[in-house]
């Protein structure tokens, strides 16, 4: 079932790329760049830059220039959300909201209930997890989570080794056009709706594009910096992506970037943790995906990398990686509870699950050469009453209460 999933959701290499607008129902959105250069120029990158900045240069590397180009992006996200509440009230004012037709409605209908298909046959956990969001929001997330698995499967999917930078650029020329209401496929027709509708930007998902064409290129990581825009292209934008749907809580009393800054720290810390996993299988495929300078300070090449001997020096080495992935999580949890009641459960659970790989690399002794860290179904299920204790008490607002944001 799932290879027959894969094969539906995975944009052929060979499809034309005329883009016909099967599903030009959407309208255009045109509140995209609003605020940018503004907010930058008052901020200055102080808030985020210092926070990944000082995790950073835990294992011994300076602050890096990736973090402020991240950083960016952060703000430009935050801004756009201050902008969607003004216009929210403006729609409410002039009726606006209630203009859709019945028609586009149902086809809309049946596209998002593909993509939550797609979800829970991909992410059970996590299917589970938004159905505990707004009827609203579960599918925007659904409709996101559709278009980074497909975007994810051209270079790690079974059709992988044909992709070129080409095929990525016919890709990228599909998610402008779904911006602007011009949608290629029914999945794609979903995430047009989903970004017309909450404040999205695009710069994300370009940028997890972005991630995708280094993938093809680089194999190696010469330092942290590089390896952090990396993980920023992947899977941070994730994070920034998905918070403008998920909602901050209406009486939270964080600042916006803060929240943005928590939801790229726990993309971060979800990747960090997802390479440390996969030492041993990404050496295979010719892969190392740590950071190169911290190899040689521990006395480690490449070359022992390819052998997967577990020494010593190894797991020193580990330990000062798994203790920065901690690190990150640990500054994605001060966010959590800013989100709105409804989705910090699920961001809680999968955030919990996510982390406990860390400790199961050292319950294997680091060996992450021939041993895949996994978390067992009882630990699963044991973690979401606790990531369900997290959310009540760790909240802005009590769960019961519909979300609002
Ligand atoms: C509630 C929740 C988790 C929402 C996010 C839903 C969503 C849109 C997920 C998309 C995930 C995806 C398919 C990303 C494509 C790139 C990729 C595969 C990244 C790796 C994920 C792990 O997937 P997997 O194990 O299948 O990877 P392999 O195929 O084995 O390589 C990543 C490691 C990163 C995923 C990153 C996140 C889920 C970011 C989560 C952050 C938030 C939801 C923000 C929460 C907000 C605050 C304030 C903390
Ligand atoms: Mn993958």
């Amino acid at each position: 079932m799932a290879g027959a999933l894969l094969r539906v959701i995975c944009p052929t290499e060979n499809a034309s790329f005329a883009a016909p607008t099967l599903f030009s129902l959407v309208p255009k959105n045109g509140s995209q760049v609003r605020g940018y250069s503004t907010v930058c120029s008052r901020l200055k990158f102080s808030t985020g830059v210092s926070a990944a900045a000082s995790l950073s240069s835990l294992v011994a590397n300076p602050p890096g220039s990736s973090e402020k180009k991240v950083y960016e992006v952060v703000l430009k996200q935050a801004a756009l959300v201050k902008e969607q509440k003004k216009e929210k009230i403006l729609d409410v004012i002039t009726g606006n909201d209630q203009a859709e037709s019945m028609t586009r409605g149902d086809l809309l209908n049946g596209a998002y209930n593909r993509c939550g298909e797609v979800c829970a046959e991909y992410a059970k956990t996590f299917y589970l997890g938004t159905l505990l969001m707004t009827p609203e929001r579960r599918r925007a997330v659904w409709a996101i989570y559709v278009w980074c698995r497909r975007t994810d499967e051209l270079v790690d999917g079974p059709n992988a080794s044909h992709i070129t930078p080409k095929a990525l650029d016919r890709w990228e020329q599909k998610l402008n056009d779904l911006f602007e209401g011009r949608p290629y496929d029914m999945y794609d027709a979903a995430l047009s709706d989903t970004v017309s509708k909450y404040p999205v930007d695009i710069q994300p998902f370009k940028d997890m594009i972005k991630g995708m064409r280094m993938d093809l290129k680089k194999s190696r990581y010469k330092n942290f910096d590089e390896l952090y825009l990396y993980c920023y292209y992947v899977a941070g934008t994730v994070g920034l992506m998905s918070v403008p749907v998920m909602g901050i809580a209406p009486e939270s009393k964080a600042s916006t970037e803060s929240v943005y800054n928590a939801a790229l720290a726990l993309g971060i810390a979800n990747q960090l943790t997802n390479i440390l996993r996969d030492v041993g299988e990404d050496a295979r495929r010719g892969r190392i995906y740590l950071p190169q300078d911290e190899l040689a300070q521990a006395g480690l090449s490449d070359e022992d990398i390819f052998k997967g001997k577990v020494t010593d020096k190894w797991r020193s080495f580990m330990k000062g990686q798994i203790k920065r992935a901690r690190m990150f999580f640990d500054e994605a949890e001060k966010g959590v509870a800013e989100l709105s009641a409804a989705s910090r459960w699920p961001v809680w659970a999968s955030l919990l699950l996510y982390k406990q790989i860390l400790d199961s690399i050292e319950v294997n002794d680091y060996d992450n050469f021939t041993k895949r860290a996994y978390v067992g179904k009882a630990k699963k299920f044991a973690s979401l009453p606790i990531a369900y204790g997290r959310a009540l008490m760790h909240g802005s607002s009590k769960l019961a209460e519909p979300a609002r944001s």
